[in-house]
């Protein structure tokens, strides 16, 4: 069977900070997992205080110098020449994300890889194609005057990134953030280090001017994470992650009032209808529940199936779940490891929840026989279960796992209901064959994403992020420049 160290992964990563690698000043690095095998693969060069104050002072460096007096169009090229290079060393970045997570390489080589050089590209189209906003304004005096507007970057933006989709959600911010003329430092997690700092190669080689991209590596509390967020020159942080995170972060960035865009948890839920298309909805669920062995904020946790159809989803469901396993890497339907041994324990310990909460485990619900070294890491079995009560935690609580609980429902109103009784609110999806429905239930829905017989159908253009416990903001396509940028307005009377 295949195992995913190689050589080229088992090395040292390091910070990267004004267009040059480097080791921690204080000479401290960290151990770096391969999740399927649980072998160490590498150390991380943990960035000190130090290191992150030359970082944001590179960046801060760079926004007053080459890169702040660049046109458009010059920005433009040079972040379309990312994409390019991105897309020409493919396979390095794919090695060193399927390194790092663990996951299938289709996924990787279809998701990941192809999405980090879109990232770019899609935002440097959208900064040329921005039209600006004007108006022509009557004025007291029986003349007029013309207001308009002129965007400007925000200045210095922190990125801090977790291990789920580490380039394709490091991109997402530092392709809008770049293309809107701000510096960036990143600050990936200390559990995926090695695609952000194989980026800073790309940089370089595209002729990026030194400091508009830096990256510390380290861990949040009393590490490169909270010296990056209590550094009073950063001007903005973007983070992705956990909600109890994005609350500390939000104190930090409370001192010098400075704007967050955050991408947080989800408990999403997936509502079948009797009239739904079964083989659509347990085609879209299956990978809903179970890609990315579950690490997905828009991952589907509940799913809530009308009655009539409730059975055959279930026993249906149970099939597509045994379908995937640990496997051949290249097979689409491999489930792969968890991230690290703390998140399978985690997991592990909902599963254990979910028993003594009453469900019944309709597959899974524990860790697969595997044997050999190249087995070692962090998995567990895809897992349904039916009999949860809506209220319970396993229902309530995220727990980024591959998995779901199944409850029967009668009414449309009392599945909106249901759906929508949750403090978060990123996405859901809705199956169903009446598109009137599909339009109705979708508006209902409290959630900042809806898809309708789909899911993780994405078109980069159009707003994502959530609401409530799930996140502030929204990015994609001209809704990140309302982040990634200050707006002058300028009257001028005629
Ligand atoms: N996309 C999502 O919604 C994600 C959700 N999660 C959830 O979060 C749980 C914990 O996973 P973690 O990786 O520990 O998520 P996390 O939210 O703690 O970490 C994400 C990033 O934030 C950094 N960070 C942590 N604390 C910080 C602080 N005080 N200041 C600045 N930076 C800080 C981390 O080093 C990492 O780079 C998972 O079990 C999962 O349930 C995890 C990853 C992604
Ligand atoms: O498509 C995207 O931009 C994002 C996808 C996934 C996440 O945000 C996540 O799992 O955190």
């Amino acid at each position: 069977m295949t195992s995913y160290a190689s050589p080229a992964v088992t090395d040292t990563v390091l910070n990267f900070i004004d267009g040059t690698y480097r080791e921690g000043s204080e000479g401290k690095s960290f151990p770096n997992f391969n999740p399927a095998t649980g072998e160490q693969i590498g150390l991380v060069q943990e960035a000190s205080a130090d290191d992150v104050a030359d970082a944001v002072a590179a960046a801060r460096n760079a926004l007053n110098g080459r890169w702040g007096s660049m046109t458009t169009s010059e920005r433009v090229k040079l972040i379309t020449a990312v994409a390019a290079e991105i897309e020409r060393r493919s396979d390095d970045f794919l090695a060193a994300e399927v390194a790092d997570t663990g996951k299938p390489r289709a996924v990787a080589a279809h998701i990941d890889i192809p999405r980090g050089a879109a990232n770019f590209r899609m935002f440097a189209d959208v900064i040329s194609t921005m039209p600006g906003e004007s108006f022509i304004t009557d004025t007291p005096d029986g003349g007029q005057a013309n207001n308009y507007t002129v965007r400007k970057p925000k200045g210095v933006i922190a990125v801090i990134c977790p291990w789920n989709f580490p380039l394709l959600l490091m991109t997402w911010k530092v392709g809008p953030a770049l293309a809107c003329g701000n510096t960036v430092v990143v600050k990936p997690s200390e559990e995926t280090p090695r695609t952000a700092a194989l980026l800073g190669e790309v940089m370089n080689a595209v002729g990026m001017p030194d400091g508009v991209y830096n990256v510390v590596h380290g861990f949040g509390p009393g590490s490169a994470g909270e010296f990056l967020t209590s550094n009073s020159d950063v001007d903005a942080i973007t983070f992705t992650g956990e909600t109890r995170t994005g609350e500390k972060i939000m104190q930090k960035a409370a001192v010098g009032v400075r704007d967050v865009s955050f991408e947080l948890g989800g408990k999403n839920a997936g509502i079948v209808f009797a009239d739904a298309d079964l083989n659509k909805a347990v085609e879209g669920l299956s990978r809903a529940v179970f890609m990315n062995t579950g690490q997905v904020c828009l991952g589907t946790e509940r799913v809530y199936v009308e009655r009539p159809v409730y059975e055959e989803f279930v026993a249906r469901m149970k099939e597509a779940a045994e379908g995937f396993k640990p496997g051949a890497i290249d097979d689409p339907a491999y489930l792969g490891p968890l991230i690290s041994a703390e998140h399978r324990d985690k997991v592990l310990g909902y599963y254990r929840r979910a028993v003594e909460e009453g469900a019944t485990v309709v597959t899974g619900g524990g860790t697969p026989e595997l044997s050999g070294p190249e087995w070692a890491g962090f998995f567990v079995q895809p897992t349904v279960w039916t009999g949860l009560s809506h209220d319970s935690t396993v229902m309530r609580e995220e727990i980024f796992g591959p998995c779901c609980g199944v409850i029967p429902f009668d009414e449309e109103d009392e599945v909106i209901a249901l759906a929508n009784d949750s403090p978060y609110g990123l996405c859901a999806s809705i199956w169903s064959e009446n598109m009137s429905r599909g339009h109705r239930v979708a508006a209902a829905m409290d959630v900042g994403v809806c898809w309708v017989n789909s899911w993780f159908l994405r078109d980069l253009r159009t707003a994502f992020g959530g609401s409530g416990h799930s996140g502030i903001g929204r990015e994609g396509g001209v809704h990140s420049l309302e982040f990634y940028t200050e707006l002058t307005n300028i009257c001028v009377k005629l």
